[in-house]
Formats: C-alpha cells, sequence, structure tokens
C-alpha cells in the first residue's frame, strides 16, 4: 500500500480507531471505545514496563531514575535568548506519565469546566453535565468482572487519602512535632474534610492520591489498560516500543485515515537510552490505517510536534523544514502555560520520624534492600509504602489579588526536594525522610500564556524546541508577588510559631533573603514546573484563529483527527492534572462514539 494512500489504505484497516499515546489522555479514550466494542490500536512509544518501583507509590522518586520509563527533556526556562534550561522528566512507557508521576489528586474547581463551556459554546463541557464523567472514574467500576465485589465500589482511577496511609496512624497523631505543625498551620486556615467535593476556599487538608485502597498500589493508565485488555481481548491492541512518525492525512480531501510508525526502543533522543538505540539510522516506516478516525494523546509536547511534522501548523514554521503544509494553523505549539513550583525548605533539629519505624533506604535513592521489596509485596493502604510522602497541603490564595478560588497549593514533605531537576533524588538521598521539611508552592493559576513549543528539524525523534517563559506577560510580576505572599506566610507557620522550636534553620530562600528584589531573584532562579499544558488550545474554530481544536477535540480542518490530552486545556487545569485530564477525555470518548452511532 503506497504509505499516503487514503482510499487504498482504508480497504485493508482493520482497526475503527488508532490512538497515539497511553497517558491518562490516550489510554482513557482507547479503553473506552473498546468497553463499546470498537476495535481499537493504541500506539505506545515506550515499553509495556511493570516493576515493584512502578507499582510501590513510595518510590516515586526512584522511578524517575528509570531510564527506560523517563525522557528527560531540556526546555528553556525562559526564551532560548536566557539559556536556561531545566531537565524536565516525562513518562514515555505504558501509561504514559501516569506510571511515574506523584500521584497527588485534585479535581479542578467547577468553574473552571464552566468556562471551557462559555469559550467553546459546548454546554457538555459545563460543570453540572461533566460532573457524570467522574463517575466512571472514581466511582461505579463498570467493567469489574465480578459484580458483587467490594471493588465495584471504586472506577478504574481508585483514589485514597493520606490520611489512611501517613498521617492518621496513631503512631503519628501522637508525633508531637507534626502535632505542632498541625497547630501552627490551623490556626491560619481551617480544616477541609474532603478537598475534591469542595476546593473553593482557603483550607488544609490530607491530599488524595491514585493508589487503590484495596492493595496499596499506584493507579494509574498502565493498569487501566491491563485490565480492560483482559475484558476485551479481541477489542484492544496495544503496540508498545513503537513510534508514529507522521499521521497520513489525504492531501485532497484532508481526511486522516493512518499513521507511519517504526518499531524499536528508545528511539526518541529525549530518552536517556537514545544513544543505544539500535535502529538509529536504519529505520523501517510502516504504516497502518484506521477506518474511522485517529487520536493524538503524546501530552504537551510530542502532541504539537506530531502535528507539525505531518503538516499541521504554522505554514511558515513547517516551509522552514520543506514539510507540505497540510493545514495552516498558527495556534499548533502556541499558548504554553506551565505552572511555577518553588521550594520552601527547613533543616529541623530533630529527625522527628514522621512515617514511623521504616527504612530510609527503602527510598529516595536507597538501595532497594530486601525488607522493602518483601514489604512492598505485602502493601496495604496504610502502610508507609503506599503513601506518596506528602504529609498534608494548604490550598491559599496569595494578596496581593484574591482569586474567586484558591491561587495556589502548598504541599508540605518531609524530604529535601528542590524541584524536578537534574539528580535532584541523587542530591536527596543523604537527607531522606527525617530531618528536612520541603513545601512545595505550586502556583497553579497561571496566566502567561507565552510558551511555545516548535519543531527544531523534520527528523520525528528529535525533541522540539520548547520555550516556557515563566513569568512573561502582562501578569508577571503579580505572579511573583503572589509566591512572595506565600513564602511570608510559611515563615509564620515556620518560624514565628511555636513550631519554630524544633526549626535548625530555613535553608531555603534562606534567612537573609527578605527584600522583595531578594525573594523574586530568588524565585526567577528557582522556579520549575511540571506541568506544562495548553499548546493545542482548544476553543472557537470558526472564531479564534489561534485554537487549534474545537470542544470535541477535532483538529480544525482535518477530518477524522482529534487530539485529547493535556495539550488541549486552554489553561491550567486545577491544581494537578492526571484527574481534569482523564475526566475530559472520558467526555471526549463519549463524543466519538456519538458520532459513530449517527
Ligand atoms: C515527574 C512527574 C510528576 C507528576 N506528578 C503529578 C501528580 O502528582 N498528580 C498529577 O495529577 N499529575 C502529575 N504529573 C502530571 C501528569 O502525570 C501529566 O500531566 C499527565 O500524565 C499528562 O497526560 P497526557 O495524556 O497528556 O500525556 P502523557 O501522560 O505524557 O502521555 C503521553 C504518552 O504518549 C506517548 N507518545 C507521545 N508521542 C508519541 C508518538 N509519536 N508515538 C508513540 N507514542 C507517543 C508518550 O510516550 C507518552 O507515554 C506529573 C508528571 C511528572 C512527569
Amino acid at each position: 500500500v503506497p504509505l499516503n494512500s487514503c482510499t487504498t489504505g482504508k480497504l485493508t484497516a482493520i482497526y475503527d480507531y488508532i490512538i497515539i499515546g497511553s497517558g491518562p489522555g490516550g489510554a482513557t479514550i482507547a479503553t473506552r471505545l473498546a468497553l463499546n466494542d470498537y476495535k481499537v490500536l493504541l500506539i505506545e512509544a515506550g515499553p509495556d514496563y511493570d516493576d515493584i518501583i512502578t507499582e510501590t507509590p513510595v518510590f516515586w522518586p526512584e522511578v524517575q531514575l528509570e531510564p527506560q520509563i523517563t525522557a528527560q527533556f531540556n526546555p528553556y526556562l525562559y526564551s532560548k535568548e536566557d539559556n536556561r534550561t531545566i531537565q524536565y522528566p516525562r513518562g514515555i512507557a505504558l501509561g504514559g506519565s501516569t506510571l511515574i508521576n506523584a500521584m497527588i489528586i485534585m479535581t479542578p474547581n467547577p468553574s473552571e469546566w464552566d468556562d471551557i463551556a462559555n469559550a467553546t459554546n459546548d454546554t457538555n463541557w459545563s460543570y453540572e453535565n461533566i460532573k457524570s464523567n467522574y463517575q466512571p472514574l472514581v466511582e461505579n467500576c463498570e467493567y469489574c468482572a465480578n459484580n458483587d465485589s467490594d471493588a465495584n465500589k471504586n472506577g478504574w482511577l481508585n483514589i485514597s487519602r493520606s490520611t489512611t496511609g501517613f498521617v492518621e496512624s496513631p503512631l503519628l497523631t501522637k508525633n508531637p512535632v507534626l502535632t505542632e505543625l498541625l497547630k501552627a498551620v490551623s490556626s491560619e486556615v481551617p480544616y477541609n474534610p474532603d478537598v475534591d467535593k469542595n476546593n473553593t476556599y482557603d483550607s488544609y487538608y490530607f491530599t488524595p492520591k491514585s493508589v487503590s485502597q484495596d492493595t496499596g498500589h499506584r493507579s494509574d493508565t498502565y493498569r487501566r489498560t491491563k485490565d480492560v485488555q483482559a475484558i476485551k481481548p479481541t477489542k484492544l491492541d496495544v503496540w508498545t516500543n513503537t513510534f508514529v512518525t507522521k499521521i497520513i492525512i489525504d492531501n485532497g480531501t484532508k481526511e486522516a485515515c493512518g499513521v507511519e510508525y517504526v518499531i524499536g526502543a528508545f528511539l526518541y533522543k529525549a530518552s536517556p537510552l537514545e544513544p543505544l538505540n539500535p535502529v538509529k539510522n536504519d529505520f523501517v516506516k510502516l504504516s497502518v490505517f484506521a477506518k474511522r478516525e485517529i487520536i493524538v494523546s503524546g501530552g504537551q509536547w510530542m502532541s504539537p510536534q506530531l502535528l507539525q511534522l505531518s503538516g499541521i501548523g504554522n505554514k511558515t514554521l513547517l516551509e522552514k523544514f520543506n514539510i507540505g503544509v497540510i493545514q495552516d494553523l498558527p495556534g499548533v505549539g502556541q499558548n504554553q502555560h506551565d505552572r511555577n513550583e518553588m521550594p520552601y525548605i527547613v533543616k529541623l533539629k530533630v529527625n522527628p520520624n514522621f512515617p514511623g519505624p521504616i527504612d530510609p533506604t527503602c527510598i529516595l535513592g536507597g538501595i532497594l534492600n530486601s525488607s522493602c521489596l518483601i514489604n512492598s509485596t505485602i502493601n496495604t493502604p496504610e502502610d508507609f509504602l503506599s503513601s506518596n510522602a506528602i504529609l498534608f497541603s494548604i490550598l491559599r490564595s496569595a494578596a496581593p489579588i484574591k482569586a474567586n478560588f484558591p491561587d495556589s497549593a502548598l504541599y508540605f514533605a518531609p524530604l529535601k526536594f528542590t524541584g524536578f531537576r537534574k539528580n535532584w533524588v541523587i542530591k536527596a538521598a543523604p537527607y531522606t525522610i527525617g530531618p528536612y521539611i520541603t513545601v512545595i508552592i505550586n502556583y497553579a493559576r497561571v496566566k502567561n500564556n507565552l510558551g511555545t513549543v516548535e519543531i527544531k528539524s523534520a527528523n520525528p525523534f528529535d525533541t522540539p524546541l520548547i520555550q516556557l517563559r515563566h513569568f512573561e506577560g502582562p501578569d508577571g510580576q503579580t505572579e511573583v508577588n503572589q509566591i512572595i505572599d506565600h513564602i511570608r506566610f510559611l515563615r509564620k507557620i515556620f518560624i514565628q510559631s511555636n513550631f519554630s522550636q524544633y526549626v535548625d534553620f530555613e535553608e531555603l530562600p534562606g534567612k537573609d533573603v527578605r527584600s522583595k528584589k531578594d525573594l523574586s531573584d530568588y524565585i526567577h532562579r528557582e522556579v520549575w514546573g511540571h506541568h506544562a499544558c495548553c499548546t493545542n488550545k482548544m476553543g472557537d474554530t470558526e472564531n479564534d484563529p489561534l485554537a487549534v481544536v474545537n470542544s470535541k477535540g477535532q483538529v480544525k480542518g482535518v477530518k477524522n483527527l482529534r487530539v485529547a490530552d493535556i495539550s488541549i486545556w486552554r489553561e491550567m487545569p486545577g491544581y494537578f492534572p492526571f484527574l481534569p485530564v482523564s475526566i475530559a477525555c472520558e467526555k471526549i470518548a463519549n463524543d466519538i462514539i456519538q458520532l459513530a452511532r449517527t
């Protein structure tokens, strides 16, 4: 079959749908379509990797050292001219980034859904309507084999709370250091018993996490895919170690009908094992076709890259690399947002032993010794091994501007964690659980949308040029001021309360970093993010020239092609993306099924 012939290709097609990428975007859609008896091919660049370190929640820092499944990008923190880069991990494996993430789960705010509904004129996005998509995710497990089992109370995304895994065990509530810390916190903000039902006000809470209540293991789209394959073995094919290099689009009809791909492990340059890739200079391009649709779910950088390589994007950029233009869509790779995250770190005078009597070498760069391995095979949700090490969190709105809901989430962890950057796990290893507390300031409501993703060659295995451009745009100074406000708030809790008796010193920003200018410099130096998004913006494709997809994820000007992942968000979703992306993709799966039935 000629590679670009849709007419002949579709005659050979055995699949209804081809989905590229198996994170919360792609796997959610692939599994939903297979459960509805469509024949689905899910293609994933990374391997099928199942191991004790991906299964056991407390090993999440270790997972980011595993080169087989974690790609390391090097985006510019600001612009290319500024030249400062950061090492930025992404999952490249079956399960996407859900296989390596920190498992914090948060619902978006109701008004965020209403904003999408208003911007796209699609009332199915409104909070009232989208709510029904929470159900298959977190409540009724409609695909569970045994209808009587307790497991049916949980949907495919299993959620538990840090209360079960960490803080509320008797040992911890009796811990004097933690008790004093919670006292200092509760004098500032009230306790929120159910943050996923009500995240609209400043409060502290015990963090929900994507960990199964039944097994204490990580819950992710890896396991979701495996479960649905077991139930619908003839409906869901999964090809791992398979890299899609281009979407096949008929030039005349502008209809997407298949993909070109290369088989092989570690083909992409962001993979630390790419230098070992055996087919680098000698690969064979193959093609596979679908009768109905192609769905791109490669995440915030690889999705716009694949569109651009396939002739969809800014015409000038594509022509620079001699790529035939199928659809001039200047919004592809624009509108990039990322959170502004920042560490606040104190060293304590003593090791308060928050997690109880565990072997600290089990985590954070320590050796996975035999006692850890034995323990983690008999995990229970109460077990420390089922924890992501977050003690508790605060939702907070900073001065000077009070948003109508909190702008930031502050995560308290007994670690020395300076952010996802090169070697953080190794550098933190000597200070495993114990004498440090890090508060991760996650400034979530970032409005700055000046970041970009652009191919820098026509080679599909090259990483694109990524400029995050933190703090640029009209709200930049306000964002910095608000983070300063959060740092001063944390000083109140740690240094200006009775808790100060336990503090040895403030390591970051450091006690002498006090003036607005010094704090601002600190923020510009230490900022990082790990939720970059919004690079294929959803919108009113008729009237907004920068909208890439419509409210159903359909790409403007190309038939039978959708994007469904974190890249279609208009602004940063909620405080953490896994749950919002999955809910959104349950909705898009419904759109796809509805169209197929008409
Ligand atoms: C270290 C880390 C910690 C995080 N912690 C949290 C957290 O605690 N809570 C939370 O909610 N979120 C967290 N996140 C973010 C969250 O996991 C991601 O935002 C989310 O997974 C994005 O979903 P996605 O489907 O858009 O993309 P991804 O999950 O990135 O999946 C995309 C997949 O597509 C594949 N792919 C891409 N291009 C191709 C191609 N051409 N051919 C074949 N396959 C391709 C990739 O290999 C990848 O597996 C974290 C992320 C990281 C990296």
